[in-house]
């Protein structure tokens, strides 16, 4: 399944040197790309980064096809909860792979899956209406964290568990899977002594590298979504994405051609599909670049402060919105379209009787106005000197979407080598969680309080 790469308007040749990318800055970077290389290499024998074998392996797919017949036999609705890593794979996968209506459609029509909703917020108003939407018999959660302790998925756990029991008495267990790691954690414990179904997260992969796990392919796959063709695109890609030679790897290409941007200033990254199956991969791209190369020391321990920022925008939408910061504001941005060839269907624009000047609409249909939209934006921020570049799929289907996924991952872990940060952990974001813990009384956080009373006074001073 082959993703195109347009990068031209990303090169010198084109912008200019300043915001331009040289051959010569492009191949200076060949001998650091080896290494990276040759790093990843040796620990992936070492088995340190198994998320590249995921679409090879074969047996957690079919326990997971096991287990999505099981529960298309007794239920109805499928409720994801999860955060992070944990949901936005399985969100922008929904809405990539399946119609907008869904969770509307009589089940026949959604090929015999099941409704599936995501729950990855702790807003009462979120959670509440959610749940009003469904009958507790029908439904089954799927409880998905690899740490087995993140406070918003175990807050949700325990108001799910509560809606269910309530209704169904002691059979209530049976309405819960859980999805975590292997050995470690309170979700897999409880799975242990309280005899709940669960699937595991493969050890040393991450969250946010898990859509090729249980963690996205049950719930896709008890959506109905063909989990076996998404994997054989990620598999179609695995080869291209090892390629020494980092001009002829789009992961490694695009990596670097960001990396290069980043140093020029352009530390702005906007990813920006052209199409509404593929807005939600702009989230879950967003936070795998962010928790991946956002960092304060690099891997020698130096104070770096470094990480592109991670922008989602969409098309034609933000060009209304968005955009005119985009061609006139501060040079500090990479625009990547992401663009299907086939949009799978068509509208013919039909004339509109008595409406002046808009005859030469007429005849045309909206796959050739989005198109015309994008190739209208690209060359206008090229002629701008706005860097950008264009990712391509020949159709929006699950190997397609697996092919990028995997695309991106491997990329965001070539970028983490140029970077010079380790890609595969988040230390920022434990602190923040520690303060929260304190403030909901969590034993052995008493200190965490009493620094948080200091902090949040002296924060407090200008209070309308
Ligand atoms: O799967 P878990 O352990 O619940 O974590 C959820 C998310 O929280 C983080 O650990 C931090 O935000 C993410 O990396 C992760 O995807």
């Amino acid at each position: 399944m082959s993703i195109g790469f347009d990068y031209t308007n990303m090169m010198a040749s084109v912008l200019g040197p300043e915001r331009g990318i040289s051959e010569a800055e492009l191949e200076g970077l060949r001998p650091r790309a080896e290494a990276i290389h040759r790093d990843l290499l040796v620990r992936r024998e070492e088995g340190f980064l198994p998320f590249y074998e995921l679409p090879f392996d074969k047996g957690p797919v079919d326990a997971v096809l096991t287990l999505a017949g099981e529960l298309c036999r007794q239920f109805e609705n499928v409720v994801v909860l999860g955060i992070g890593g944990s949901a936005l794979g399985t969100l922008a996968l929904f809405r990539a792979l399946c119609p907008l209506h869904h969770n509307f459609l009589p089940r026949k029509e959604r090929g015999g899956g099941l409704r599936l909703f995501v729950l990855d917020n702790v807003d009462p108003v979120g959670v509440s209406e959610t749940l009003d939407l469904l009958a507790p018999a029908e439904t089954v959660f799927l409880v998905i964290s690899k740490s087995g302790s993140t406070v918003e998925t175990m807050s949700q756990f325990s108001i799910a568990l509560d809606w269910v029991s309530r209704s169904v008495g002691t059979s209530f267990r049976d309405h819960f899977v859980l999805v975590t790691d292997p050995v470690s954690g309170a979700l897999r414990k409880l799975a242990a002594d309280e005899g709940y179904r669960s699937c595991s997260i493969p050890e040393g992969v991450g969250g946010r590298f898990s859509l090729f796990t249980p963690v996205g392919l049950l719930p896709l796959a008890l959506a109905g979504v063909d989990i076996r063709a998404l994997l054989a695109g990620a598999a179609s890609m695995a080869e291209r994405v090892t390629l020494e030679n980092f001009r002829e790897n789009p992961a490694y290409l695009n990596a670097a051609l960001q990396y290069l941007a980043y140093g020029k200033g352009l530390r702005i990254s906007v990813m920006m599909p052209y199409s509404d199956r593929l807005r939600d991969l702009a989230d879950w791209f967003r936070q795998l670049w962010a928790e991946s190369l956002g960092k304060k020391v690099d891997l020698q321990g130096n104070l770096v402060h470094v990480g592109p920022t991670p922008v989602k925008a969409l098309g034609t939408t933000d060009q209304h919105s968005q955009v005119q910061l985009y061609m006139e504001g501060p040079f500090d941005k990479v625009v990547t379209f992401l663009s299907p060839d086939d949009y799978g269907c068509d509208l013919a624009i039909p004339s509109l009787a008595g409406a002046s000047g808009l005859a030469y609409l007429e005849g045309h249909t909206l796959a050739e106005l989005i198109r015309c939209e994008q190739q209208a934006t690209a060359v206008t921020l090229t002629q701008n000197g706005r860097a950008n570049c264009t990712l391509s799929l020949p159709a929006v289907t699950p190997e397609s979407v697996g092919a990028l996924i995997y695309m991106l991952e491997i990329q965001t872990l070539f970028a983490g080598g140029l970077f010079g940060v380790n890609p595969l952990d988040q230390p920022g974001v434990e602190e923040g969680k520690d303060f929260t813990y304190a403030l909901m009384g969590r034993p052995g956080y008493e200190e965490k309080k009493e620094e948080f009373s200091r902090a949040f006074q002296r924060q407090s001073r200008y209070l309308l």
